[in-house]
Protein backbone atom coordinates (compact mmCIF):
# COMPACT_ATOMS: atom_id res chain seq x y z
CA UNK A 1 0.00 0.00 0.00
CA UNK A 2 1.20 3.82 -0.48
CA UNK A 3 1.27 6.37 1.47
CA UNK A 4 -1.16 5.95 4.56
CA UNK A 5 -2.35 9.25 3.95
CA UNK A 6 -3.35 8.36 0.44
CA UNK A 7 -6.38 5.93 1.61
CA UNK A 8 -10.06 7.09 1.82
CA UNK A 9 -12.40 6.74 4.80
CA UNK A 10 -12.30 3.19 6.45
CA UNK A 11 -9.75 2.21 4.16
CA UNK A 12 -7.69 4.68 5.98
CA UNK A 13 -8.70 3.18 9.11
CA UNK A 14 -7.52 -0.45 8.00
CA UNK A 15 -4.42 0.54 6.89
CA UNK A 16 -3.55 2.97 10.43
CA UNK A 17 -4.76 -0.15 12.26
CA UNK A 18 -2.67 -2.73 10.03
CA UNK A 19 0.86 -0.73 9.41
CA UNK A 20 0.32 -0.24 13.31
CA UNK A 21 2.01 2.91 13.03
CA UNK A 22 0.63 6.23 14.37
CA UNK A 23 0.27 8.69 12.08
CA UNK A 24 1.96 11.80 11.54
CA UNK A 25 0.02 13.60 14.05
CA UNK A 26 -2.37 12.88 16.35
CA UNK A 27 -5.84 12.02 15.39
CA UNK A 28 -7.54 13.40 17.84
CA UNK A 29 -7.87 17.24 18.05
CA UNK A 30 -7.21 17.64 21.24
CA UNK A 31 -4.00 15.50 21.64
CA UNK A 32 -3.28 17.17 18.41
CA UNK A 33 -3.13 20.75 20.61
CA UNK A 34 -1.07 18.97 23.35
CA UNK A 35 1.34 17.82 21.70
CA UNK A 36 2.01 21.30 19.47
CA UNK A 37 1.76 22.50 22.87
CA UNK A 38 5.05 20.72 24.04
CA UNK A 39 6.70 21.49 20.98
CA UNK A 40 5.90 24.89 20.61
CA UNK A 41 7.51 27.86 22.76
CA UNK A 42 4.75 29.60 25.11
CA UNK A 43 4.59 32.95 23.03
CA UNK A 44 3.97 30.80 19.73
CA UNK A 45 1.32 28.28 21.56
CA UNK A 46 -0.16 31.27 23.20
CA UNK A 47 -0.65 33.49 20.13
CA UNK A 48 -2.35 30.07 18.08
CA UNK A 49 -4.49 29.63 21.05
CA UNK A 50 -5.09 32.72 22.51
CA UNK A 51 -8.83 33.94 23.04
CA UNK A 52 -10.50 37.44 23.60
CA UNK A 53 -10.81 38.01 27.20
CA UNK A 54 -11.81 35.14 29.90
CA UNK A 55 -12.23 32.56 26.57
CA UNK A 56 -15.30 32.72 26.94
CA UNK A 57 -16.56 32.60 23.16
CA UNK A 58 -14.02 29.99 21.88
CA UNK A 59 -15.16 27.49 24.87
CA UNK A 60 -19.04 28.54 23.58
CA UNK A 61 -17.85 27.87 20.12
CA UNK A 62 -17.10 24.19 21.01
CA UNK A 63 -20.27 24.13 23.61
CA UNK A 64 -22.84 25.03 20.85
CA UNK A 65 -21.31 22.96 18.20
CA UNK A 66 -21.34 19.79 20.87
CA UNK A 67 -25.25 20.61 21.17
CA UNK A 68 -25.75 19.87 18.07
CA UNK A 69 -26.78 15.54 17.52
CA UNK A 70 -26.64 13.65 14.27
CA UNK A 71 -29.48 11.88 13.78
CA UNK A 72 -28.45 8.75 11.07
CA UNK A 73 -30.68 7.03 9.02
CA UNK A 74 -30.48 3.21 8.77
CA UNK A 75 -31.51 1.10 6.20
CA UNK A 76 -29.34 2.58 3.18
CA UNK A 77 -27.34 1.96 0.93
CA UNK A 78 -23.71 3.07 1.91
CA UNK A 79 -21.55 1.97 -0.31
CA UNK A 80 -19.30 4.49 -2.88
CA UNK A 81 -20.35 7.99 -1.31
CA UNK A 82 -19.18 11.14 -3.27
CA UNK A 83 -17.77 14.04 -0.93
CA UNK A 84 -17.13 16.78 -3.71
CA UNK A 85 -18.46 20.54 -3.72
CA UNK A 86 -18.64 22.72 -6.19
CA UNK A 87 -17.31 26.22 -4.82
CA UNK A 88 -17.14 29.66 -7.62
CA UNK A 89 -17.06 26.72 -10.32
CA UNK A 90 -14.25 24.71 -8.96
CA UNK A 91 -14.85 21.66 -7.79
CA UNK A 92 -13.27 20.18 -4.52
CA UNK A 93 -12.69 17.00 -3.28
CA UNK A 94 -15.00 18.01 -0.14
CA UNK A 95 -16.78 21.19 0.81
CA UNK A 96 -13.70 22.26 3.43
CA UNK A 97 -10.94 25.06 2.87
CA UNK A 98 -7.55 26.03 5.05
CA UNK A 99 -8.59 28.75 6.63
CA UNK A 100 -6.20 32.22 6.68
CA UNK A 101 -4.00 31.54 9.81
CA UNK A 102 -0.96 34.92 10.25
CA UNK A 103 2.22 34.17 11.58
CA UNK A 104 2.26 30.82 10.47
CA UNK A 105 6.37 30.45 10.95
CA UNK A 106 5.81 30.68 14.60
CA UNK A 107 4.30 26.95 14.24
CA UNK A 108 6.94 26.18 11.82
CA UNK A 109 9.50 27.29 9.59
CA UNK A 110 8.47 26.32 6.58
CA UNK A 111 5.22 28.06 7.44
CA UNK A 112 2.84 28.86 4.80
CA UNK A 113 5.37 26.84 1.61
CA UNK A 114 4.74 23.58 4.06
CA UNK A 115 0.71 24.26 4.44
CA UNK A 116 0.65 25.01 0.49
CA UNK A 117 2.16 22.33 -0.29
CA UNK A 118 -0.16 19.60 1.51
CA UNK A 119 -3.58 22.08 0.49
CA UNK A 120 -2.06 21.12 -3.37
CA UNK A 121 -1.74 17.46 -2.56
CA UNK A 122 -5.11 17.21 -1.36
CA UNK A 123 -6.92 19.49 -3.57
CA UNK A 124 -8.31 21.97 -0.77
CA UNK A 125 -8.14 25.87 -1.01
CA UNK A 126 -5.86 27.24 0.98
CA UNK A 127 -7.21 30.38 2.29
CA UNK A 128 -3.44 32.86 2.18
CA UNK A 129 -3.51 34.85 4.84
CA UNK A 130 -2.94 38.68 4.54
CA UNK A 131 -0.47 38.11 7.48
CA UNK A 132 1.65 35.20 5.54
CA UNK A 133 4.86 34.33 6.60
CA UNK A 134 6.45 34.70 2.58
CA UNK A 135 5.42 36.75 0.56
CA UNK A 136 2.26 35.53 -1.85
CA UNK A 137 3.89 34.78 -4.42
CA UNK A 138 6.07 32.60 -2.93
CA UNK A 139 3.65 30.45 -1.59
CA UNK A 140 1.52 30.49 -4.89
CA UNK A 141 4.72 28.99 -6.42
CA UNK A 142 4.28 26.07 -4.21
CA UNK A 143 0.88 25.13 -5.60
CA UNK A 144 0.53 24.66 -9.48
CA UNK A 145 -2.77 25.30 -10.26
CA UNK A 146 -4.21 23.74 -7.37
CA UNK A 147 -6.97 26.41 -5.85
CA UNK A 148 -6.03 29.06 -3.60
CA UNK A 149 -7.82 32.13 -2.62
CA UNK A 150 -6.81 35.31 -0.90
CA UNK A 151 -8.13 36.99 2.70
CA UNK A 152 -7.34 40.29 2.97
CA UNK A 153 -7.26 42.97 5.78
CA UNK A 154 -8.77 45.94 4.76
CA UNK A 155 -5.84 48.61 4.80
CA UNK A 156 -5.88 52.49 5.54
CA UNK A 157 -4.20 52.33 2.55
CA UNK A 158 -6.39 52.14 -0.53
CA UNK A 159 -3.48 51.80 -2.98
CA UNK A 160 -2.31 49.21 -0.60
CA UNK A 161 -5.41 46.89 -1.05
CA UNK A 162 -4.95 47.65 -4.56
CA UNK A 163 -1.76 46.70 -4.72
CA UNK A 164 -2.33 43.30 -2.52
CA UNK A 165 -5.39 42.38 -4.81
CA UNK A 166 -3.89 42.71 -8.04
CA UNK A 167 -0.87 40.72 -6.58
CA UNK A 168 -3.51 38.04 -5.70
CA UNK A 169 -5.10 38.20 -8.95
CA UNK A 170 -1.69 37.50 -10.15
CA UNK A 171 -0.55 34.99 -8.53
CA UNK A 172 -3.55 32.80 -9.55
CA UNK A 173 -5.77 33.36 -6.05
CA UNK A 174 -9.49 32.35 -7.23
CA UNK A 175 -11.12 34.73 -4.46
CA UNK A 176 -10.79 37.42 -2.27
CA UNK A 177 -12.12 37.09 1.01
CA UNK A 178 -12.24 40.12 3.15
CA UNK A 179 -12.09 39.99 6.91
CA UNK A 180 -14.33 42.55 8.47
CA UNK A 181 -14.34 41.41 12.01
CA UNK A 182 -10.59 42.78 13.00
CA UNK A 183 -10.79 46.52 12.50
CA UNK A 184 -8.69 46.11 15.17
CA UNK A 185 -7.03 43.34 17.28
CA UNK A 186 -9.18 41.78 20.08
CA UNK A 187 -8.22 41.91 23.86
CA UNK A 188 -5.96 38.67 24.30
CA UNK A 189 -4.87 38.15 27.72
CA UNK A 190 -2.48 35.42 26.73
CA UNK A 191 -0.58 37.53 24.77
CA UNK A 192 -0.63 40.47 26.65
CA UNK A 193 0.71 39.02 29.72
CA UNK A 194 3.69 37.48 27.98
CA UNK A 195 4.02 40.84 26.10
CA UNK A 196 4.85 39.25 22.84
CA UNK A 197 2.27 39.33 19.69
CA UNK A 198 4.46 38.25 16.24
CA UNK A 199 3.70 41.37 14.36
CA UNK A 200 5.77 43.58 16.38
CA UNK A 201 8.69 41.39 15.54
CA UNK A 202 8.11 41.85 12.17
CA UNK A 203 6.38 38.18 11.77
CA UNK A 204 3.86 37.83 9.67
CA UNK A 205 4.51 40.74 7.67
CA UNK A 206 6.20 38.87 4.26
CA UNK A 207 3.35 40.13 2.05
CA UNK A 208 3.85 44.01 3.20
CA UNK A 209 7.30 44.30 3.13
CA UNK A 210 7.40 42.35 -1.00
CA UNK A 211 4.74 44.93 -1.68
CA UNK A 212 5.71 48.08 -3.42
CA UNK A 213 2.97 50.42 -2.48
CA UNK A 214 4.18 49.57 1.47
CA UNK A 215 7.88 49.84 0.71
CA UNK A 216 7.37 53.51 -0.79
CA UNK A 217 5.72 54.47 2.05
CA UNK A 218 9.06 53.81 4.33
CA UNK A 219 12.19 56.25 4.44
CA UNK A 220 14.26 53.30 3.92
CA UNK A 221 13.99 49.73 2.94
CA UNK A 222 13.06 47.32 5.60
CA UNK A 223 16.42 45.34 5.56
CA UNK A 224 17.88 48.44 6.87
CA UNK A 225 15.18 49.45 9.07
CA UNK A 226 12.65 46.75 9.85
CA UNK A 227 11.94 48.49 13.23
CA UNK A 228 10.09 51.47 11.04
CA UNK A 229 8.58 49.05 8.57
CA UNK A 230 6.88 47.40 11.54
CA UNK A 231 5.41 50.83 12.80
CA UNK A 232 4.12 51.54 9.68
CA UNK A 233 2.80 48.69 9.42
CA UNK A 234 1.13 48.67 12.56
CA UNK A 235 0.19 52.15 11.58
CA UNK A 236 -1.95 51.02 8.02
CA UNK A 237 -2.81 47.23 8.32
CA UNK A 238 -6.06 47.81 8.92
CA UNK A 239 -8.88 50.33 8.76
CA UNK A 240 -11.23 51.27 11.75
CA UNK A 241 -13.62 53.33 9.57
CA UNK A 242 -14.02 50.81 6.65
CA UNK A 243 -17.89 50.43 6.14
CA UNK A 244 -20.07 48.60 4.06
CA UNK A 245 -19.97 51.29 1.27
CA UNK A 246 -16.13 51.42 1.07
CA UNK A 247 -16.49 47.43 0.39
CA UNK A 248 -17.42 48.78 -2.78
CA UNK A 249 -14.23 50.01 -3.39
CA UNK A 250 -12.56 46.65 -2.93
CA UNK A 251 -15.28 44.84 -5.32
CA UNK A 252 -14.59 47.29 -7.81
CA UNK A 253 -10.92 46.35 -8.08
CA UNK A 254 -11.69 42.56 -8.82
CA UNK A 255 -13.75 40.13 -11.03
CA UNK A 256 -12.90 37.49 -8.88
CA UNK A 257 -15.69 36.03 -6.41
CA UNK A 258 -15.52 38.37 -2.80
CA UNK A 259 -16.20 36.77 0.33
CA UNK A 260 -16.67 38.84 3.58
CA UNK A 261 -15.12 36.83 6.81
CA UNK A 262 -16.58 37.28 10.59
CA UNK A 263 -20.66 37.99 9.74
CA UNK A 264 -22.55 36.60 12.49
CA UNK A 265 -25.39 38.69 12.60
CA UNK A 266 -28.10 38.10 9.92
CA UNK A 267 -29.19 41.87 8.89
CA UNK A 268 -25.36 41.79 8.03
CA UNK A 269 -25.56 38.90 6.04
CA UNK A 270 -28.23 40.58 4.23
CA UNK A 271 -25.98 43.69 3.97
CA UNK A 272 -23.17 41.54 2.58
CA UNK A 273 -25.59 39.86 -0.26
CA UNK A 274 -27.01 43.80 -1.24
CA UNK A 275 -23.94 44.82 -1.47
CA UNK A 276 -22.99 42.06 -4.16
CA UNK A 277 -20.68 39.91 -2.39
CA UNK A 278 -20.58 36.45 -3.70
CA UNK A 279 -20.04 34.17 -0.27
CA UNK A 280 -20.08 34.68 3.41
CA UNK A 281 -18.14 33.38 5.74
CA UNK A 282 -19.78 33.20 9.15
CA UNK A 283 -17.18 33.29 11.61
CA UNK A 284 -16.11 34.76 15.14
CA UNK A 285 -12.89 34.49 14.63
CA UNK A 286 -12.51 31.53 16.84
CA UNK A 287 -13.39 33.79 19.45
CA UNK A 288 -10.53 35.74 19.40
CA UNK A 289 -12.28 39.41 18.44
CA UNK A 290 -15.05 39.28 21.26
CA UNK A 291 -15.25 37.32 24.65
CA UNK A 292 -19.12 36.69 25.38
CA UNK A 293 -19.98 36.82 21.69
CA UNK A 294 -22.60 34.36 19.70
CA UNK A 295 -21.02 31.22 19.07
CA UNK A 296 -20.27 30.85 15.67
CA UNK A 297 -22.58 27.77 14.86
CA UNK A 298 -25.65 29.88 16.37
CA UNK A 299 -25.14 32.64 13.89
CA UNK A 300 -25.09 29.61 11.24
CA UNK A 301 -27.90 28.83 11.97
CA UNK A 302 -29.69 31.89 12.25
CA UNK A 303 -28.10 33.10 8.77
CA UNK A 304 -28.28 30.46 6.29
CA UNK A 305 -31.93 30.63 6.15
CA UNK A 306 -32.03 34.07 5.79
CA UNK A 307 -29.50 33.92 2.94
CA UNK A 308 -31.54 30.77 1.64
CA UNK A 309 -28.72 29.92 -1.17
CA UNK A 310 -28.49 32.82 -2.98
CA UNK A 311 -24.77 33.23 -2.54
CA UNK A 312 -22.57 30.26 -1.01
CA UNK A 313 -22.00 30.31 2.83
CA UNK A 314 -18.95 28.81 4.49
CA UNK A 315 -18.24 28.61 8.31
CA UNK A 316 -15.56 28.60 11.01
CA UNK A 317 -14.11 28.87 14.67
CA UNK A 318 -14.42 25.29 16.45
CA UNK A 319 -14.46 22.87 13.54
CA UNK A 320 -12.51 20.02 15.06
CA UNK A 321 -13.44 16.95 13.03
CA UNK A 322 -14.93 15.06 10.43
CA UNK A 323 -18.80 15.50 12.47
CA UNK A 324 -18.00 18.91 13.06
CA UNK A 325 -18.28 19.44 8.92
CA UNK A 326 -20.98 17.16 8.93
CA UNK A 327 -22.74 19.36 11.44
CA UNK A 328 -21.85 22.92 9.56
CA UNK A 329 -23.39 21.52 6.28
CA UNK A 330 -26.64 19.97 7.98
CA UNK A 331 -27.03 23.46 8.93
CA UNK A 332 -26.47 24.76 6.10
CA UNK A 333 -23.44 25.87 5.45
CA UNK A 334 -21.59 25.15 1.84
CA UNK A 335 -17.85 24.45 3.18
CA UNK A 336 -16.22 24.53 6.64
CA UNK A 337 -12.54 26.36 7.24
CA UNK A 338 -9.61 24.43 9.51
CA UNK A 339 -8.17 27.16 11.61
CA UNK A 340 -6.63 25.78 14.64
CA UNK A 341 -5.63 22.22 14.20
CA UNK A 342 -4.04 23.50 10.68
CA UNK A 343 -1.31 25.72 12.99
CA UNK A 344 -0.94 22.32 15.23
CA UNK A 345 -0.34 19.76 12.80
CA UNK A 346 1.93 22.12 11.12
CA UNK A 347 3.54 22.96 14.26
CA UNK A 348 4.02 18.92 14.88
CA UNK A 349 4.80 17.43 11.53
CA UNK A 350 5.44 20.33 9.23
CA UNK A 351 4.08 19.44 5.79
CA UNK A 352 2.96 16.41 6.64
CA UNK A 353 1.65 17.16 9.41
CA UNK A 354 -0.18 19.42 7.60
CA UNK A 355 -1.35 16.44 4.83
CA UNK A 356 -1.89 14.32 7.80
CA UNK A 357 -4.56 16.35 9.58
CA UNK A 358 -6.40 16.72 6.03
CA UNK A 359 -6.52 13.47 5.09
CA UNK A 360 -7.85 12.54 8.56
CA UNK A 361 -10.55 14.84 8.62
CA UNK A 362 -11.96 13.83 5.66
CA UNK A 363 -11.45 9.97 6.38
CA UNK A 364 -14.10 11.10 9.45
CA UNK A 365 -16.45 13.21 7.33
CA UNK A 366 -16.39 10.69 4.66
CA UNK A 367 -17.28 7.75 7.74
CA UNK A 368 -19.87 10.03 9.64
CA UNK A 369 -21.49 10.93 6.08
CA UNK A 370 -21.69 7.62 5.04
CA UNK A 371 -22.87 5.84 8.52
CA UNK A 372 -25.08 8.82 9.24
CA UNK A 373 -26.73 7.60 5.71
CA UNK A 374 -25.53 9.97 3.43
CA UNK A 375 -23.84 9.26 0.09
CA UNK A 376 -23.74 12.71 -1.08
CA UNK A 377 -23.30 16.04 0.45
CA UNK A 378 -26.71 17.09 -0.71
CA UNK A 379 -28.38 14.55 1.48
CA UNK A 380 -26.71 16.44 4.81
CA UNK A 381 -29.65 18.66 5.32
CA UNK A 382 -31.17 20.67 8.63
CA UNK A 383 -33.31 17.10 9.13
CA UNK A 384 -30.24 15.05 9.91
CA UNK A 385 -29.33 17.09 13.50
CA UNK A 386 -31.52 18.30 16.31
CA UNK A 387 -30.43 20.53 19.15
CA UNK A 388 -29.55 18.57 22.37
CA UNK A 389 -30.35 20.03 25.73
CA UNK A 390 -27.96 22.74 27.09
C1 LIG B 1 -3.01 31.74 14.76
C2 LIG B 1 -4.19 32.32 14.06
C3 LIG B 1 -4.01 33.30 13.11
C4 LIG B 1 -5.10 33.83 12.42
N1 LIG B 1 -4.89 34.73 11.44
C5 LIG B 1 -5.92 35.16 10.70
C6 LIG B 1 -5.70 36.02 9.60
O1 LIG B 1 -4.59 36.39 9.29
N2 LIG B 1 -6.80 36.43 8.90
C7 LIG B 1 -8.08 36.02 9.21
O2 LIG B 1 -9.05 36.42 8.55
N3 LIG B 1 -8.29 35.18 10.24
C8 LIG B 1 -7.25 34.75 10.98
N4 LIG B 1 -7.48 33.87 12.00
C9 LIG B 1 -8.84 33.34 12.22
C10 LIG B 1 -9.05 32.05 11.41
O3 LIG B 1 -9.06 32.33 10.03
C11 LIG B 1 -10.37 31.35 11.80
O4 LIG B 1 -11.43 32.25 11.65
C12 LIG B 1 -10.34 30.79 13.21
O5 LIG B 1 -9.11 30.20 13.49
C13 LIG B 1 -11.46 29.78 13.39
O6 LIG B 1 -11.53 29.32 14.71
P1 LIG B 1 -10.92 27.90 15.17
O7 LIG B 1 -9.45 27.98 14.92
O8 LIG B 1 -11.23 27.83 16.64
O9 LIG B 1 -11.60 26.84 14.38
C14 LIG B 1 -6.41 33.38 12.73
C15 LIG B 1 -6.59 32.40 13.71
C16 LIG B 1 -5.50 31.88 14.37
C17 LIG B 1 -5.74 30.80 15.40
C1 LIG C 1 -1.51 43.55 14.24
C2 LIG C 1 -1.83 42.55 13.17
C3 LIG C 1 -2.99 41.69 13.53
C4 LIG C 1 -3.20 40.57 12.57
C5 LIG C 1 -4.26 39.68 13.06
C6 LIG C 1 -4.07 38.27 12.68
C7 LIG C 1 -5.28 37.53 13.16
O1 LIG C 1 -6.27 37.52 12.48
C8 LIG C 1 -5.31 36.89 14.45
O2 LIG C 1 -4.30 36.88 15.16
O3 LIG C 1 -6.39 36.39 14.83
Amino acid sequence: MGSLLEAPGPHRQAAIYVAGTAPAVPVDADRLRAAAQAMLSPEAFAYADGAAGRGTTRRANRHALDRWQIRPRVGRDITGGDMRATLFGRTLPVPMLLAPLGALELAHPHADLAVARAAAGAGVPMIVSSQASFAMERIAGEMADAPRWFQLYPSRSAALVESLVTRAEACGCEAIVVTLDTPTLGWRPDDLDLGHLPFFFGKGIANYLSDPVFRALLDRPPEEDLPAAVRMFLGVFANPGFTWAKLAGVRALTRLPLLVKGVTHPDDARRAIDHGVDGIIVSNHGGRQIDGAVPAVTALDEIAPVVAGQVPVLFDSGIRGGTDIFRALALGANGVLIGRPLFHALAVAGEAGVAALIANLIAEFDLTMRLAGCTAIAEIDRNMIRRGEP
